[in-house]
């Protein structure tokens, strides 16, 4: 069934006629959708769009048909009624004519609802508007009320609704509010028989944004509530303007949530706070040591040692004092918990929504009870900031210069925050086969036998005894003091970019064909919020040593840091040692490198083949570009390309014909004294020295990709071969690359692939 909307605007805004389409029949979705403007120049009601606000609709009918269905509120009860004739104007009718069970009534329209919920993604709803409100489409139980706010930044875009008994609450679920047909604030005031609520909700909708009264956790007040007579209660949270009270002399300790500056709350009774002076701080002592004399007293910070649930926004400029007392124990170099929740170490808190709006603030990482499916977080900072996207946290965090870094921020739909997976201990073997030389513990578990893996030694740089000379004069740096985060004035990143279109990257050549500008472009290019989603062939040059800028918190840098996931090395039937993740890791995450032992191609000849991986980034750039990659990959051109894989390549390794190092060949690799010259292959080796990445098996459906970075030599035979996350891993998934081996290059090797994969090739080697 269709009819006819109208969008009205307060101030100066017109009226334009909409189409919107109500679906009544039965079983199928009730929602209420706009699903076309008859003005073409009115952008599409999104809440994401930017003009939202300025959008907002009366989100009701001007005219409704015959027989359509609506909610009768009659003594607490919702009864299905429809309507006998059609109404033309609905503004100027103040009785409708109803039928419900075969009898005709005639009802105010103020106790009539339009039977479909508004769905708040499409219909914007003003303030004012006289709703019902249920916990669920399901649900039997509702409540009236009114919209007091509309989404915005201040409360994580929700709607705040005020009901008629006083209290109130934040939308939580975008199924559930019904508008009445009456919108008339003041007759709809009117109908509310008590002078005190009906004053409070007066006060609350027109001055909204005055009082906004400040308090802390726990404070005891006096609310009229149940009676006409004040009750003892006790503030136990706060969620932007609405308070939790907990009458906590009643039997039931019921817990209610009101409007800051209800009516209803004794206010002699609330300790006030001076927004001048700062809420007592944790370790205040220990901060105001630090703080130099100079500087401007901190501003409020949010972290009370009362609770640490005081969580309202006052407004201040930030700086460096806004995270300082959170930071306090923030240890990069030892990370024992999933490094998505170091924000919530941090003093950080996130909204988690699932996907029907639905979520509360969290300090905590949440149990594995919840699965949330596509879900986003918005995250609150120590001082009570909120943000919507990655963008705005990371300049906060160049602000007030965070120990943190934005890769430890996640703002996709799939990543759950959860603590780390636990197995069994009884089969933990070893707490930690780095032995302390990463900034995380990697645990050996096996479960099938007593054995550990054969012994290596734990490296995290590659360490070589080859002579070679490198050419340092193509190396480039910067002398940014931005965090590196104006890539346009970063000669870092404006390499990673010229070096990916001379060598025809597809991406660069589709967006200047859409004639994006150069800022454009390199701001989308690479590394974004330290997340690499699309590889760049041609290689990512990070900042190094010789920059100046920050050499912890440039955003240009993140391979050359440590290993931050939380990975386990188990033990598998078919595939012997394997690592898997206790975490999920959102796509485009950096693993780590590969690391192990720098060797020259005569030298491979003589290793086993197994911990291989060839640097071959020369050949990569004479493929060109992405495309005559991916037509090289199809053709099985792996003589030039099994570049970045784990293989004994043809052109750089003498095999015999069995697979075997060549006999022909000295044995004595080490005593190997002449110098590198520029066209040697070089491999690294990870059998003898290498990193937990050595335990890395194949997969013909991988989930991390591989990608040259260079950090401290610019030299292409020599990049860091560095392992990114190519879509989002789930917690407990085996982590794997894909080895491109060329099956039947080593004739009498035979490997079944054991990846199990969908798409499995059957072979390995
Ligand atoms: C770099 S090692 C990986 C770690 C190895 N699993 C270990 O226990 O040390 C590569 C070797 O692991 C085994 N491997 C890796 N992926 C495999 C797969 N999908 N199927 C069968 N064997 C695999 C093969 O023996 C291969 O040569």
């Amino acid at each position: 069934m269709k009819f006819e909307y109208e969008r009205q605007n307060k101030e100066n805004y017109q009226y334009i006629p909409l189409q919107v389409i109500v679906d009544d029949e039965e079983n199928s979705s009730d929602d209420c959708f706009i699903i076309e403007s008859s003005d073409p120049t009115t952008p599409s009601l999104s809440r994401n769009d930017p003009n939202f606000h300025l959008l907002l609709t009366n989100a009701l009918p001007h005219t409704l048909s015959r027989r359509t269905n609506l909610l009768l509120i009659y003594e607490n009860r919702t009864l299905d009624v429809q309507i006998v004739d059609p109404v033309v104007n609905l503004e100027k009718q103040e009785r409708l004519t109803i039928s419900h069970l075969n009898y005709l009534y005639s009802i105010p329209k103020r106790h009539l609802y339009l039977s479909m919920c508004l769905n708040i993604e499409h219909v914007a709803i003003p303030e004012q508007t006289r709703i019902m409100y249920k916990l669920s489409s399901t649900s039997k139980t509702f409540s009236l009320g009114f919209i007091c706010e509309i989404p915005s930044l201040y409360n994580y875009q929700r709607y705040l609704i005020l009901f008629d008994d006083g209290t109130a609450t934040y939308t939580t679920n975008n199924n559930t509010i019904y508008a009445c047909l009456c919108q008339d604030f003041e007759r709809n005031l009117r109908s509310i028989e008590s002078t005190m609520l009906r004053q409070n909700l007066e006060k609350l909708i027109y001055n909204k944004n005055s009082n906004k009264r400040k308090f802390q956790l726990q404070d005891e007040v006096r609310v009229k509530k149940f009676d006409d007579k004040y009750h003892n209660a006790r503030m136990i949270d706060t969620d932007c303007s609405i308070v939790k009270l907990k009458f906590y002399e009643r039997q039931a300790q019921t817990e209610i949530w009101m409007h800051l500056d209800s009516l209803l709350i004794d206010d002699a009774e609330i300790a006030s706070v001076d927004i001048a002076s700062p809420v007592i701080l944790q370790n205040k002592r220990k901060c105001e040591e630090i703080l130099p004399i100079s500087q401007p007293p901190p501003p409020p910070l949010r972290v009370s040692t009362r609770t640490s649930l005081s969580n309202l926004y006052q407004s201040h400029q930030c700086s460096r004092y806004c995270v300082l007392t959170a930071e306090e124990n923030f240890a990069p170099h030892n990370i024992t918990e999933n490094p998505y929740t170091l924000p919530l170490s941090c003093g950080w808190t996130y909204f988690h929504i699932d996907r029907h709006g639905e979520g509360q603030f969290t300090k905590k990482p949440s149990t594995r009870k919840k699965l949330p499916f596509s879900s986003t977080y918005l995250y609150r900072s120590p001082c009570g900031r909120s943000f919507l996207t990655l963008d705005e946290i990371e300049e906060y965090l160049f602000q007030t210069d965070s120990k943190l870094t934005i890769k430890f921020f996640v703002n996709d739909r799939v990543t759950r925050l959860e603590s780390c997976l636990k197995y069994n201990s009884k089969y933990i073997l070893n707490e930690d086969i780095s032995q302390g030389k990463e900034h995380v513990k990697i645990p050996i578990y096996n479960e099938n036998n007593l054995e550990l893996p054969e012994e290596f030694t734990y490296v995290t740089q590659t360490p070589s005894k080859l002579k070679i000379s490198s050419d340092t004069s193509t190396m480039t740096c910067c002398s940014c003091t931005d965090n590196c985060r104006d890539r346009m004035k970063c000669s870092c990143w404006l390499k990673t970019f010229e070096q990916a279109r001379l060598n025809g990257n597809e991406q660069i050549r589709s967006w200047r064909r859409r004639k994006l500008s150069m800022e454009k472009m390199i701001s989308r290019f690479g590394y974004i919020h330290q997340r690499l989603k699309v590889p760049v062939w041609s290689g990512i040059y990070e900042c190094n040593s010789k920059c100046s800028c920050h050499a912890k918190q440039c955003t240009n840098r993140l391979v050359q840091h440590s290993l931050h996931q939380q990975l386990q090395l188990f033990h598998t039937t078919t595939k012997g040692w394997a690592l898997r993740v206790l975490h999920d890791i959102p796509h485009g995450s950096f693993i780590n490198a590969y690391v192990g032992e720098l060797i020259n191609g005569d030298m491979a000849a003589h290793r086993d083949f197994k911990y291989l991986a060839i640097l071959d980034h020369q050949s990569h750039l004479k493929t060109n570009d992405n495309k005559s990659r991916q037509q090289a990959l199809k053709n099985n051109f792996n003589d030039v390309l099994n570049a970045k894989t784990l293989i004994p390549v043809k052109k750089c390794i003498r095999l015999s014909h069995d697979g075997q190092p060549s006999d022909d060949d000295d044995d004595d690799d080490d005593d190997d004294d002449h110098e590198e010259d520029e066209d040697s292959c070089f491999i690294i080796d990870a059998k003898h020295y290498g990193s937990i990445s050595r335990f890395y098996n194949h997969s013909c459906k991988p989930n991390v990709e591989i990608q040259n970075i260079f950090i401290n030599s610019h030299d292409p035979r020599f990049p860091v071969i560095a392992l990114f996350a190519c879509r989002h891993i789930r917690a407990g998934e085996e982590i794997c690359w894909d080895y491109n081996y060329k099956v039947g290059c080593m004739p009498n090797v035979h490997i079944d692939c054991q990846c199990q994969a969908s798409n499995c090739r059957g072979r390995l080697l």
